[in-house]
This record gives C-alpha cells, structure tokens and sequence, in this order.
C-alpha cells in the first residue's frame, strides 16, 4: 500500500514541528497577525497539528470546530487563504519535505478555501 502523506511526513511528531513553524509564519505576516488577535496560540497549534494529521491519512482525531464554523465571519479573503497556503509550503520545505509532497499537501489544502474564504470580491 502506497504510505499516506501523514507517513511521507514523518507522522504526528513530524507535522506537529511544521504547525509550530507554520504559526510562528503566520504571526510574522502583517497581513494576517491581526486575524489571530487575542487567539489562544497554543491551543489552537494542537488543533491545527490534529485537523492536518487526520486530513493528511494520520491516526489521530479531530477535535476541534468544523471549519466553516471557525472561519465564518472573519473577513478571510482568498488572497489571505493564499498567503497560509504559502507559510504552509515554506514551513514544510524548511522541515526537509520533498517539493513533490509538499504538492500533494497544498493539493490537499487548496478545495479548502470553500470552507475558510468568506469574503470575495463580488460581494
Ligand atoms: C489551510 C487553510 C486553513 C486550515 C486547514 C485552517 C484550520 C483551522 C483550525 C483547525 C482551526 C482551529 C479550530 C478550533 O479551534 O476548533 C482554525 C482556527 C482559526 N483560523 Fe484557520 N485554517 C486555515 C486558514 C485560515 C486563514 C486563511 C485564516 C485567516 C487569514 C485563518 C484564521 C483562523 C482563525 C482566526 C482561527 C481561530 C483562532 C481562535 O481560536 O480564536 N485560518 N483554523
């Protein structure tokens, strides 16, 4: 059987260190620190690290809110979305993933912007 990306990764630890990595990403960019104020950072990294084992083909559970639920009401334009996309590629190619899974996981993430995006440019 063909691994999954989550196993292609390094598994839970692995993932857990790109979240890290990936936040620290996010809370550095201008444009999208301000969606995080007054987030509780620390939780919401274990959520995230669970939300990308389970869609990347890991074990773990997914505790946390349905992403639309989270997401709704925050302005979150596709642009932002694209800039997540970005730090997430980043984070990955500074913890030594392969371009070619690197692919895959943005892949994965991108029909995601159905659920996060609420604010496009015709309304
Ligand atoms: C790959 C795309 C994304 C994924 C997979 C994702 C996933 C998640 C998850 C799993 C949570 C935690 C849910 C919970 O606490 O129960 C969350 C919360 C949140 N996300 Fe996202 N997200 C994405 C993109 C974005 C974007 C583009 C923005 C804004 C620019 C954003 C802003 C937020 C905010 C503000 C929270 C809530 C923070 C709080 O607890 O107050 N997310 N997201």
């Amino acid at each position: 059987m063909t691994p999954s990306i989550y196993q292609r990764i390094g598994g839970g630890q692995a993932i857990e260190a790109v979240v890290v990595d990936f936040y620290d990403r996010i809370l550095d960019d201008r444009h999208l620190s301000g969606f995080f104020t007054g987030a509780n950072v620390s939780r919401l990294k274990g959520r995230q690290t669970e939300f990308f084992c389970a869609a990347l083909g890991g074990p773990e559970p997914y505790t946390g809110a349905s992403l639309p639920d989270v997401h709704r009401g925050r302005a979150i334009t596709q642009a932002h979305f694209d800039r997540v996309a970005t730090h997430l590629g980043a984070a990955l190619t500074a913890a030594g993933v392969s371009p070619a899974v690197i692919d895959e996981v943005l892949t994965t993430v991108a029909p995601l912007a159905d659920d996060i995006v609420s604010s496009r440019p015709e309304n």
